[in-house]
């Protein structure tokens, strides 16, 4: 006879360890069921890797699954992984039928993430019960303190559960009696005990592998020709022993008194499963863990391999009761060697869980790989060039966030991921794409309202990260038909402000007041200005119904929004940043406003928000990816991320700017972003970038990619970004958050906080204080005043500039000032005047120089701006900028209505109070104020710089 079907009269089970999709629908399972009379399948998360992870039986699958919609990498799996369980059960039904319940069963796992945690293991137990719907299947949950408790509750939920990873007797005991009292609750709930299946999975093979281990490494040290012959003869038989011994307490816990009141009520007693019978050792022989463990009432669970063996030369007899006491004997000889089968079983249930683990990491990076190739282009590409160095970091990196779990824990909300301060409270970003989704309707009718009042302008009143967002979909996206044209203004520079006010028809604009803390002044001081200038245009009473708020719950603008009467207020979440809100209300009220289709573009945000979500292994998690590279870069001394974008999301680089400065720019730490330095020659750059180059498809540019070619050719690392329409723009705003995020955890900052803005902030305030009492700001002493410029600085710098040869001409201090920048540093030129394409152009011509020159990363800014965005790091971060701040006479001032300082003076005093801080830190800074006409002062200023260089 069959030796496998010939266990049945040993009345012993044999179940199948192993499940893939062809094997049941090409009907081998039902071959095996009925020839070898197998009555049950195992599967955990090593059998579904190689099922899933390794072939490409489950791409159609996966096709299907993911053309009815685009799902998460968690649920892509989940969802093949049910189908499977669900066929191979129904392959098995009649087996369980027949035999009323007692056997048939088929089992899957929790997710091994969850093995140390009661509550998360039954909220997916009960899940997966619900989505298998059988009643065939088991549930398997790992025998951890954790599980058991889980395993006491599933029972007495009157969920059959298959108890995995158990190694030691006295686990065993603990499992039997949570089995047990979990039916006592059942029975005592009215519940059906009959219903209830339940096998506690024993295993075997990888004790022996263990033990003799520990066993060699004795005999290698034994001198002892005897000790040596004693040791020998203990391997391979430890973990049959210990079977054995298990297999005793099974009988002797489902037999007495509390277990006959259970059997009455129709409780199965439950099986000893013999699990891990592949053998390892090859010098065992291939059947022994089938052999040795025959007895009534167990389960073995075979890998096909060794069933084939069984089948072939398998000789079956009732051994599991043979020897009892030469068990107890090998467990108590393996004691007196001095190996500790407590410590082997403890530390293989460790193992067990990691390799489980490492198994599920496998098995989701490989369906995250197959999600990405149906999606491919759906979610914009990724690829790191980096050199070798950084690249052997960023894995190793990748490999410890993949071993700690570190991105389940990012999207846990576990603030140890970073500095354990408060980070926890700053995570709404992670779920805001999909909460904005939930808004949709409200979105659509603001939008229709807009559209219904016939605005030909719509602007943005804000600063940083209320303003950057909305800019970056203003200059994205084209003028929607019907719709108002989308402006930001993020400026006290008079000139801009007026520019501003030109460009629009007051009558028919609408303004978004953006701010969540409402207490930023720029914010407050223009939407003073344009209320009080809208009333003028339309009438006092009637100015409210041009405005909207956008801040976060019981700010001061909420208040004062309320007061003058605006027609809407929407609230932003509280636990995010400003710097991270761009998928919430800052970025959405706008954007609708605009009339873009939001839907389209949270659903695509979305495919990017599922390719980075928790479920996905670093090695295929695109923002993992790029913040490893960031943060491994930043490590490494090449902390300038150098960004260029095509021309259609050119002004990404500014939103980016604000939301890697500000995150990481602190503690002496940090990235500096460099937005807008079109890309030269591999010896115009020292050894301090990273270049991040984002492409919509389509926008070629030859000479870019050859200068893009040749620095990675000379050893800069390079990450390439395609995007496959600026509407997946919303991709690139999350991928950059959570890369930020993790690129902060690995320069080991505090991602959300923004200190030393607060510093300028308060200085600021004290000099418009000063103003307000005494009409004028406090006095300063130039360090050097000439017809055209006044250059001012602290005493300590002036100092060393005149060491450096600064004397009584600007050319001098600049010369001075420049000569500071050494390989490393970079030069950044803070100009507080009209951003407009003039001064951008006069900007940009000096930092190439510089850059060109002296080969230091080079950022040209415009204040107010900056200091909401790059100004925490140049405050904050790394001690490597130089500073040269430009300020100017204001041609006109223009007043703010209900206050005495003017624009001219606040923007003076932010620029005053920023550079007091940069000087109070000892950075490297000199101001040039330039005196009389702007364009002739810019020109002078020019000159001095290229004299400077030359
Ligand atoms: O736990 C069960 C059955 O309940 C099995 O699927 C169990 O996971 C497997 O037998 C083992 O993981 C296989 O172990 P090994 O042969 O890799 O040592
Ligand atoms: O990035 C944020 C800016 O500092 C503006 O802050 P706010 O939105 O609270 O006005």
């Amino acid at each position: 006879m069959n030796p496998v079907k010939a266990l049945e009269q040993h009345d012993q089970a044999v179940w199948l360890d192993f499940l893939a999709r062809g094997f049941i629908a090409k009907g081998d399972l039902k071959k095996l069921i009925d020839q070898d009379g197998v009555k049950g399948v195992t599967s955990n998360p090593s059998i579904f890797e190689k099922a899933i992870g390794s072939s490409d039986e489950y791409d159609g699958a996966i096709t299907t699954a993911l053309k009815q919609g685009d799902r998460s990498v968690g649920e892509l799996y989940e969802a093949v992984a049910v189908e499977d369980i669900q066929h191979a059960a129904d392959v098995l039904r009649p087996t369980y039928d027949r035999l009323e319940g007692r056997d048939g069963f088929v089992s899957l796992e929790v997710s091994p993430y969850l093995a140390l945690d009661t509550k998360a293991t039954i909220i997916e137990a009960e899940r997966l019960w619900g989505a298998v719907k059988r009643e065939n299947l088991m549930i398997k949950v790992p025998a951890t303190r954790q599980g058991l408790a889980a395993i006491k509750h599933l029972i007495s939920k009157g969920i059959s559960v298959n108890i995995t990873l158990l190694f030691s007797q006295q686990v065993y005991r603990h499992v039997a009696e949570a089995y047990l009292s979990g039916l006592e609750t059942l029975i005592a709930n009215g519940g059906d005990p009959a219903r209830v299946g339940s096998v506690a999975s024993f295993f075997v093979s990888r004790i022996d592998s263990a033990v003799d281990k520990q066993l060699d490494d004795k005999i290698a040290q034994a001198d002892d020709p005897e000790e040596k012959a004693r040791l020998e003869k203990l391997k391979g038989k430890v973990a049959i022993a210990n079977a054995k011994l298990a297999y005793q307490d099974y009988k002797r816990l489902f037999s007495g008194d509390r277990w006959a009141k259970l059997e009455v009520c129709g409780a199965k007693p439950q099986r000893l499963l013999w699990a891990s019978t592949g053998t390892k050792n090859k010098a065992y022989s291939d059947v022994l863990y089938i052999e040795e463990l025959i007895g009534p009432n167990t389960v073995n669970t075979v890998p096909p391999a060794t069933l084939d063996a069984f089948r072939d030369h398998g000789k079956p007899r009732d051994s599991l009761e043979e020897d009892v006491d030469d068990a107890i004997a090998i467990l108590k000889d393996l004691e007196n060697s001095g190996i500790s089968l407590q410590s082997i079983t403890d530390t293989l249930v460790t193992e067990g869980l990691q390799l489980f683990a490492d198994s599920f990491d496998k098995l989701l990076g490989a369906v995250a790989f197959k999600r990405n190739t149906v999606l491919a282009g759906q979610v914009g590409t990724q690829k790191l060039a980096l050199a070798a160095d950084l690249d052997k970091e960023v894995k190793s990196h990748a490999d410890e966030w993949r071993k700690t779990g570190k991105i389940r824990r990012l999207w846990d909300f576990d603030k140890s991921v970073w500095t354990d301060t408060d980070e926890d409270k700053w995570l709404g970003w992670l779920n805001s794409a999909k909460a904005e989704q939930s808004k949709l309707a409200d979105y659509a009718d603001f939008a229709k309202w807009v559209k219904a009042r016939g605005f030909t302008d719509a602007v943005v009143l804000g600063m940083g990260g209320s303003s950057l967002g909305p800019e970056v979909l203003a200059e994205t996206f084209p003028k929607q038909d019907g719709f108002p044209k989308l402006h930001v203004l993020d400026s006290t520079d008079p000139a801009q402000v007026r520019t501003l006010e030109q460009s629009v028809t007051l009558g028919t604009t609408l303004f978004i007041v953006s701010s969540k803390s409402g207490g930023t002044t720029e914010p407050n001081v223009m939407k003073d200005y344009f209320l009080s200038r809208v009333g003028e245009a339309v009438g006092a009473d009637k100015a409210g119904q041009h405005f909207v708020a956008v801040t976060d719950p019981g700010s001061s603008m909420e208040k004062v929004a309320t007061e003058q009467k605006f027609v809407r207020i929407f609230h932003g979440d509280p636990t995010i940043g400003g710097r991270y809100s761009v998928l919430s209300p800052f970025g959405m009220v706008p954007a609708a406003a605009a009339g873009l289709d939001l839907t389209k573009l949270l659903e695509l945000t979305l495919t990017m928000v599922r390719s980075c979500g928790p479920d996905v292994p670093p090695s295929e998690n695109p923002g993992v990816q790029l913040g490893l590279a960031m943060g491994c870069a930043g490590l490494a001394g090449r902390d300038k991320v150098t960004i260029s974008s095509s021309k259609s999301i050119a002004d990404f680089g500014a939103w980016a700017e604000q939301l890697i400065a500000e995150s990481t720019g602190k503690d002496g730490k940090g990235l500096i972003p460099i937005d807008g330095e079109p890309l030269a020659a591999p010896g115009a750059y020292g050894n301090d970038r990273l270049f991040i180059d984002l492409r919509v498809d389509g926008e070629n540019d030859p000479a870019h990619d050859a200068k893009l070619a040749a620095l990675e050719a000379a050893g800069h690392p390079i990450v390439r970004i395609v995007l496959k329409s600026p509407d997946h723009i919303g991709q690139e705003f999350f991928r950059f958050e959570l890369a930020t995020a993790v690129a902060g955890a690995i320069l080991g900052i505090n991602p959300f906080n923004q200190p030393d803005v607060e510093s300028a902030k308060i200085k600021t305030r004290e000099l418009t204080a000063a103003f307000e009492k005494s009409g004028a700001l406090p006095a300063e002493k130039p360090a050097l005043s000439t017809a055209g410029v006044d250059l001012y600085t602290s005493e300590s710098n002036a100092a060393a500039l005149r060491e450096a040869g600064a004397n009584g001409t600007l050319d001098s201090w600049i010369k001075a000032h420049l000569s500071r920048a050494q390989s490393g540093d970079y030069v950044a030129l803070l100009a507080y005047i009209e951003r407009n394409g003039t001064h951008i152009d006069s900007l940009q011509g000096m930092r190439l120089a510089v850059r060109d020159h002296r080969h230091v990363a080079t950022c040209a800014e415009f204040g107010p701006r900056f200091l909401h965005s790059t100004g925490q790091a140049y405050k904050g971060g790394p001690d490597s900028g130089v500073f040269l701040q430009i300020t100017a006479d204001d041609a006109q001032d223009l007043p703010v209505p209900g206050q005495s300082a003017s624009f001219g003076v606040i923007k003076a005093a932010q620029a005053r109070g920023d550079f007091d801080v940069l000087t109070e830190r000892g950075r490297r800074a000199l101001r040039v104020h330039l005196k009389g006409d702007l364009a002739g002062g810019l020109k002078a200023l020019d000159a001095a710089v290229r004299a400077a260089l030359n």
